[in-house]
């Protein structure tokens, strides 16, 4: 059964108390990076034939492969892909920058260039389940980026990956796609083995195991962000309807035992049926073991006093996801601070965002939406500075960086600045 708090009762830091770090992952995670920074490829085939019982010769998913399985999809499902993925390339080229260049004072020029970077590895679960829309919401950014080597590795149960996850790796135009899931893909990925390339960037959700393993190779290459089990966050008013929020909250609770799904309403009498809709609803799913144990764990419904106060809770959970189910929602889209993605009035799902409106669907989870941002092109780029002056304009600064330089003891960075003047003064 859901439980029901107001604002007073519920401690903030509770909702996310499932995000402590697990040490003995640390462990087993800190073991496998470092057999397959010393094995490479027997590594990578002994851990896939112990996790994914896939006995593998060749790793890398060859062209055959590729288009066998784009042509065993149902043409329908294709479209669908195909549709989506329209959807997501249209929302992120609008992302994309483009580099700056200014003249601040006579004789300088300044700027800002954009590089994509050169070789990135999306991560694509696929332990418990199959996600075509995260090679989708991963590789498509990726190559409106500009990246000119985007790899894919996935977990191959039993040897083979699903043909729906290839599918959609061959229409975001995935370069390279290798049958390794896990911790050991990660590993491969930061350091190269003999058939893995080595990348800048690695990007992608996963479990516990590839979750601690990113953090862990951090440093070595960069990451997106470490994001842990699903979660959204409903504001609903009074006059929402019950099974509509129930279905809502469901969504992302099968995801995972330990997804999180949290209700804020000012209204009692739609908590009372919001309650009991979710427990008509639970039995009917799928995946109903997994959900019930989630609204069972991390369930919430928070009763607030206006709408008003329930922004403010929702600042202080800062959701992945975030549902306003009210009247004139844009009316409070200012007030919210704090949320992954946000989805604005009684007809827009969190669904949509999984799956087909545009947006990224690797969200900043656990609080992160404090500070962290929806995956986006940003991730695929790197920005240099760059700078130029002529002589004049260098004449008129060359003894204030002097100056500077000598306050910091930096005499070597003064003298770079003066030499040009001082030797054309010696001619
Ligand atoms: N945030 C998002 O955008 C998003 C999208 C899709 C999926 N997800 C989440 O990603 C996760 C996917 O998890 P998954 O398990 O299905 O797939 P996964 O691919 O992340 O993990 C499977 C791999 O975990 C490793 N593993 C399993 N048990 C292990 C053990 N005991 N020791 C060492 N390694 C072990 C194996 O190598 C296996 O190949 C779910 O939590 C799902 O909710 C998030
Ligand atoms: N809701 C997930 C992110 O929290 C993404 C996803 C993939 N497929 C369905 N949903
Ligand atoms: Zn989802």
């Amino acid at each position: 059964m859901i439980k029901q708090y107001t604002y007073n009762e519920i401690h903030i830091d509770d909702i996310f108390s499932r995000m402590e770090e697990k040490n003995e992952i640390a462990d087993v995670v800190a073991e496998i990076i470092a057999t397959v920074r010393k094995k490479g490829d027997k590594a990578l085939r002994e851990y896939s034939l112990r996790f994914d019982g896939a006995d593998l010769e060749k790793m890398e998913v060859s062209a055959e492969e590729i288009q066998e399985a784009y042509e065993a999809v149902a043409k329908e499902f294709i479209f669908i892909l195909e549709e989506a993925a329209e959807h997501i390339r249209g929302y992120h080229e609008k992302q994309k920058r483009t580099d700056l260049m200014y003249m601040p004072r006579d004789g300088v020029i300044l700027g800002q260039k954009i590089t994509p970077l050169d070789k990135v590895g999306l991560y694509v679960p696929g332990g418990t389940a199959n996600y075509p829309s995260t090679v989708l919401m991963n590789g498509i950014p990726a190559k409106i980026a500009g990246v000119k080597e985007v790899f894919m590795v996935t977990p191959a149960k039993g040897g083979k990956i699903n043909p729906e996850v290839l599918a959609a790796a061959k229409i975001a135009g995935v370069d390279r796609i290798f049958k390794i899931g896990g911790a050991q893909a990660i590993a491969a990925l930061a350091y190269g083995t003999e058939t893995i390339p080595r990348v800048d960037k690695i990007v992608g959700p996963g479990n516990a195991f590839v979750a601690e393993a990113k953090k862990q190779v951090f440093g070595k290459v960069s990451i997106d962000m470490i994001a842990g089990p699903s979660e959204i966050l409903v504001i609903a008013d009074g006059q929402s309807d019950a099974a509509v929020v129930a279905a809502d909250l469901l969504s992302q609770a099968e995801h995972d035992t330990m997804a999180s799904a949290v209700l804020v309403t000012d209204s009692k009498a739609l908590a009372e049926a919001v309650s009991a809709c979710l427990e008509e609803q639970i039995p009917l799913l799928p995946r109903k073991e997994i959900a019930r144990k989630s609204i069972d764990i991390n369930g919430k419904i928070i009763l607030a006093e206006s709408i008003q106060e329930a922004i403010e809770i929702a600042n202080q959970i800062a959701p992945e996801h975030l549902e306003l189910c009210v009247d004139h929602p844009f009316e409070y889209l200012g007030d919210i601070r704090h949320a992954g993605s946000i989805f604005l009035g009684r007809y827009a799902p969190e669904a949509l965002g999984d799956y087909f409106s545009g947006t990224n669907h690797t969200l900043p989870t656990g609080g992160s939406a404090r500070f962290a941002s929806p995956l986006s092109v940003d991730d695929f780029i790197k920005k240099s500075s760059f700078t130029h002056y002529t002589k004049d304009a260098l004449a008129k600064e060359a003894d204030k960086i002097n100056a500077f330089a000598q306050r910091e003891g930096l005499a070597a960075h003064g003298k770079s600045a003066m030499i040009r003047f001082e030797r054309e003064a010696k001619k």
